[in-house]
């Protein structure tokens, strides 16, 4: 130490130092030092972050006013600013440094790399409302989740569900019944119906009945939840819990919260109780004893890793994520089949060539290769999660800029999708850009509509089956129409992309 203390406090007369002055000393040499180096970190990460491009920024907030607008603006905005980019650049929300990821190369090494796996701050919201799980969790945990849901929702597990996916889909059809030749209607009701009830048979292991009546609400105590919590996040005023939970919006998210995490504890307690009783199916094959609640309470059984409430906050990780993309990705489907009828023709053709009367086997599934393409475009106009945010937990290279640790990484999916470098006439609705020939010479992560690398959308194979289903059983039985056109159709984004006018359609008999 650059004093002494001992031979201060030891000095005569005038020159004597009481213990106190001697404390506030050190107090102050603490201070300062922590002070120089704070500055010293602060100033290697400015020095990075100035050597990235950027719109010009104000003092203290930055860019934020940019995209101080409600939702229905906010894609616009992010738009304008990103489009002028190619390469990383940065926004400055507040003193927060965020780094936008454009170009297919850069994606690449954002989504697989252990430094950018981190969810960010900006999250922590969203965490609340699903609780600790696989979206949520980062590092080991996260990695531990994925070890074990990841083969109860893909390859040979889905082999169980088909049959789910074909009843309830057959069920669709009957309750589309009603909206024959009455002219348009939002057809995303019944596609949240339909997939709750394969989530809830799939998922959770209990009958699926929202398609006849049940589960009134828990869609809109989902739909609530999110919104509620990503208007928390882009407004900074209500992060205080003291103050939240004070607000009409706090209160009306607990009470949303409270319905979910109930539901889920409900059938976690449930499953639990049934759990070694014998099964008792007609065919002797519980299905609904193979949901994934099954898979993870038998693998809990083992490791006895999860208390109830980790198990409840678990499966409320996977059933939430499954639910409301499949069901928005499919409304955008069904927009897309009546705005084109000749596509919506072919995929008829080739869905009564493959599948016919006969029941679905994921061995016709495969075969439904331009159904498939008709998916992949559509979900690279309207990818359900338009923006994905990581951290940088560490500093790491860029081909054209350094990233300094501690920064936001935002990879604008929306945008890689409609960027005339990689797709031609982008803003049109082409499925044949995903035949193979077509495909062979685009970037991989061109095309992420499910993200990838260590974080990428454990259920896109479970979401393709479920897609592909739905969408073969209700072309086979009516033509699909649509007054509108892509460039009228307006969007806004949340947490996921969404129509502001709604998902009209109308439907006559094939
Ligand atoms: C068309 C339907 C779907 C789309 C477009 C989609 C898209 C995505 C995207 C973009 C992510 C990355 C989010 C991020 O990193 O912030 C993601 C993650 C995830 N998705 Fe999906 N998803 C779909 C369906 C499903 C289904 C059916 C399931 C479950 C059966 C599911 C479970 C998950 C989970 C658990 C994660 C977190 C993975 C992790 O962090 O390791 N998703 N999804």
């Amino acid at each position: 130490m650059w004093f002494n203390i001992e031979l201060i406090a030891s000095l005569p007369g005038q020159w004597g130092i009481s213990t106190v002055t001697v404390g506030l000393l050190i107090a102050t040499w603490f201070l300062a030092d922590g002070f120089r180096k704070w500055c010293h970190k602060e100033w290697r990460f400015l020095q990075s972050a100035v050597l990235i491009p950027g719109p010009p920024a104000l003092p203290l907030i930055g860019n934020a006013l940019k995209f101080a607008c409600n939702g229905d603006e906010l894609l616009n905005r992010i738009i304008e600013v990103s489009r002028p980019y190619d390469n990383p650049f940065r926004v400055w929300m507040g003193p927060k440094l965020v780094v936008v990821v454009k170009n297919p190369r850069d994606v690449e090494v954002v989504m697989n790399s252990k430094i950018t796996s981190h969810k960010p701050y900006e999250y922590r919201f969203l965490a609340s409302y699903l609780g600790p799980g696989i979206v949520t969790e980062s590092g080991s945990i996260h990695r531990a989740h994925r070890k074990v849901i990841m083969p109860m929702v893909s390859g040979k597990s889905l082999n169980a569900y088909i049959d789910c996916f074909d009843r309830q889909s057959r069920r669709c059809v009957e309750c589309l019944a009603g909206k024959v030749g009455e002219g348009e209607f939002d057809v995303m009701h019944y596609m949240d119906d339909c997939t709750l009830d394969m989530v809830l048979e799939t998922v959770m292991g209990t009958p699926g009945t929202a398609q006849h009546g049940g589960y009134k609400g828990l869609i809109n105590c989902c739909a609530t939840a999110i919104a509620l919590a990503h208007e928390r996040t882009m407004k900074v005023w209500l992060y205080p819990d003291w103050l939240y939970t004070r607000t009409t919006s706090g209160r009306q998210f607990a009470s949303a919260m409270g319905v979910l995490q109930k539901f889920a504890a409900t059938l976690v307690a449930r499953k639990k109780n049934v759990r070694h009783e014998p099964k008792i199916d007609n065919d002797g094959s519980d299905k609904l004893r193979t949901a994934v609640l099954d898979q993870l309470i038998a693998h809990n059984d083992e490791t006895e890793e999860m208390d109830d409430t980790r198990l409840r906050d678990a499966i409320s990780n996977i059933w939430m994520p499954a639910q409301d993309p499949t069901a928005l990705s499919c409304s955008f489907l069904f927009m897309m089949l009546g705005m084109h009828p000749e596509v919506q023709d072919k995929v008829r053709a080739e869905v009564n060539e493959i599948v016919g009367n006969e029941d679905m086997t994921m061995e016709k599934i495969s075969r439904l290769t331009y159904l498939e393409s008709v998916i992949k475009e559509t979900i690279r106009l309207f990818p359900v999660g338009p923006v994905i945010l990581r951290e940088s937990t560490a500093d790491f290279e860029f081909e054209t800029c350094s990233v300094p640790k501690g920064c936001t990484l935002a990879v604008i999916l929306y945008e890689i999708h409609r960027d005339p470098k990689y797709w031609t006439d982008p803003e049109k609705f082409n499925p044949d850009r995903f035949t193979p020939e077509n495909s062979a010479n685009r970037h991989p992560y061109a095309f992420i509509p499910f993200s990838g690398g260590i974080r990428g959308c454990v259920g896109r194979q479970y979401a393709m089956v479920l897609v592909k289903t739905l969408a073969a059983r209700i072309v086979q039985k009516y033509k699909i129409g649509c007054d509108g056109s892509l460039d009228t159709l307006r969007l806004k984004a949340g947490v996921s992309i969404r129509s502001i006018d709604g998902y009209r359609v109308s439907i006559t008999r094939a």
